[in-house]
């Protein structure tokens, strides 16, 4: 059967329908966003001038014997048909009582028009000559159609539901609803068409007071809806693309947006060093690791009081500035510096000896001591007090072990200031 027919052209017009349909259950889509509230309306238009172009040009796609001609007014009537009946089909689907749990009433209005524009089409034909279609085969293409109407509305349906969050499963369910209906109104057109058997051109009183102006008529119109059809999907494309755009931009704002406040919540605003809950994590994280044994060194500065109280604050911010850079390259990238108070410093290493990890406190003791040009003075008295505590030798978790190297730091800072002590818990008190 398929042989009779111009291949090329009957892919085309299938794909201009698909285009239609697609377009015609995106709008319905669209619909469901209070500011396009009015593109369902829409809808049942699109969709009527799909399932009218795909039964003409599939008409002129069939190898007659002879040039087929058509009452331009009924042809006209089908294509009113098919709008008017879709718009109601879409209008009966949408009214949410009736959409609720079953679609017989819209499907009935769906595959009616279909039905209705298709032999409409075919009574259209002037020089049809003896075609005839039986009642089975009419029967057939009724059941055919109103089937796959159902199954188009409970695709619709899903695809209507579906959040934004799911707009991949959406697409797929709007290309199934496509496919569902075109594949229905292909078949009803093969099986309503399948008995045709055209008279030659002439043999019909009526084909020969038509003249050429019909079938440009036709022709014409068939150009109109395709040219609306694909303005409408390029319109469509140009609108979902723009979405995608500045929901993209969204995002990208977003996630900077985050990054700033993750920022602000785990830094310190002044010396941007990590603050106490990024501490807090950051052993937590090294706990899990395994990675032992971890030095936590408790720095507290020695006469930092008297630089802001001889020349203020900004030049004690300054200073605090300053020697955070310091802490920072002398620990380099194997250690972790964080400030956690005034003019206390946290910094965590894993070092394999005790040994070293005094080294390194002496080294970061030395360059505190230095002296620091400022913008109103320079600062050549600042030391330091260092206590550390050792996981898992004094403990398991982050409060003891931050407790612990605070009450070392202020045991050196009792005996004297400007030197570094291990826990120890024999000599040194935790307080209660
Ligand atoms: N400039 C400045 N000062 C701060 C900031 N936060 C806390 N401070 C001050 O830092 C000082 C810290 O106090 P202390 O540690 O008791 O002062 P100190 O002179 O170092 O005393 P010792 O530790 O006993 O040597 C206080 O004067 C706080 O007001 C800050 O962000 N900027």
């Amino acid at each position: 059967m398929l042989f009779n027919y111009d291949i090329s052209l009957v892919l085309l017009a299938i794909i201009i329908a698909c285009l239609a349909f697609y377009v015609s259950f995106w709008l319905c889509k669209a619909g469901a966003r209070k500011k396009h509230n009015c593109w369902p309306l829409f809808s049942g238009p699109t969709m009527g001038c799909g399932i009218w172009v795909l039964h003409y040009m599939v008409m002129q796609a069939h190898h007659h014997s002879h040039i087929i001609n058509y009452n331009i007014k009924i042809t006209l009537a089908s294509l009113i048909v098919a709008i008017i009946g879709c718009s109601l089909g879409f209008g009966c689907f949408l009214f949410k009582r009736l959409r609720k749990n079953h679609y017989i009433l819209p499907a009935l209005i769906f595959s009616a028009t279909a039905a209705s524009m298709h032999y409409l089409g075919m009574a259209a034909i002037l020089n049809a000559g003896d075609w005839y279609v039986s009642n089975a085969y009419i029967a057939l293409s009724l059941i055919v159609i109103f089937i796959t109407s159902l199954g188009m509305l409970r695709l619709t349906h899903l695809m209507l539901v579906m959040t934004s969050k799911n707009d991949i499963y959406a697409n797929f369910c709007r290309l199934g609803a496509t496919v569902t209906l075109c594949i229905g109104v292909a078949i009803m057109h093969f099986l309503g068409t399948s008995k045709m058997n055209m008279a030659p051109m002439g043999s019909s009183p009526l084909a020969m007071s038509h003249d050429d102006h019909i079938e440009n008529t036709l022709a014409m119109t068939m150009t109109i809806l395709i040219a609306l059809v694909f303005m409408l999907a390029i319109f469509i494309w140009f609108i979902n693309f723009k979405e995608h755009l500045s929901n993209e931009l969204l995002k990208r704002e977003l996630i900077s947006k985050n990054l700033q406040l993750k920022q602000m919540t785990q830094h310190d605003s002044l010396t941007q060093l990590p603050n106490r809950l990024y501490l807090q994590n950051h052993l937590n994280t090294l706990f899990d690791k395994q990675l032992q044994p971890l030095f936590i060194m408790f720095i507290d500065l020695d006469g930092f009081k008297r630089v802001n109280d001889v020349w203020g604050h900004a030049i004690g911010d300054e200073l605090l500035v300053k020697i955070s850079k310091k802490l920072r390259n002398v620990v380099g990238n194997g250690g972790f510096v964080a400030r956690i108070g005034g003019d206390e410093f946290i910094i965590v290493v894993c070092e394999q000896t005790k040994e070293a990890a005094i080294q390194l406190a002496n080294r970061l003791l030395s360059r505190i001591s230095d002296s620091y040009e400022l913008s109103a003075t320079t600062i050549d008295f600042l030391s330091a007090s260092i206590g550390i505590s050792i996981y898992p030798e004094h403990g398991h978790d982050v409060a003891t072990l931050l407790k612990k190297a605070d009450v070392a730091m202020y045991y050196i800072k009792d005996k004297g200031k400007n030197n570094v002590i291990f826990y120890d818990e024999v000599t040194m008190v935790l307080p209660t």
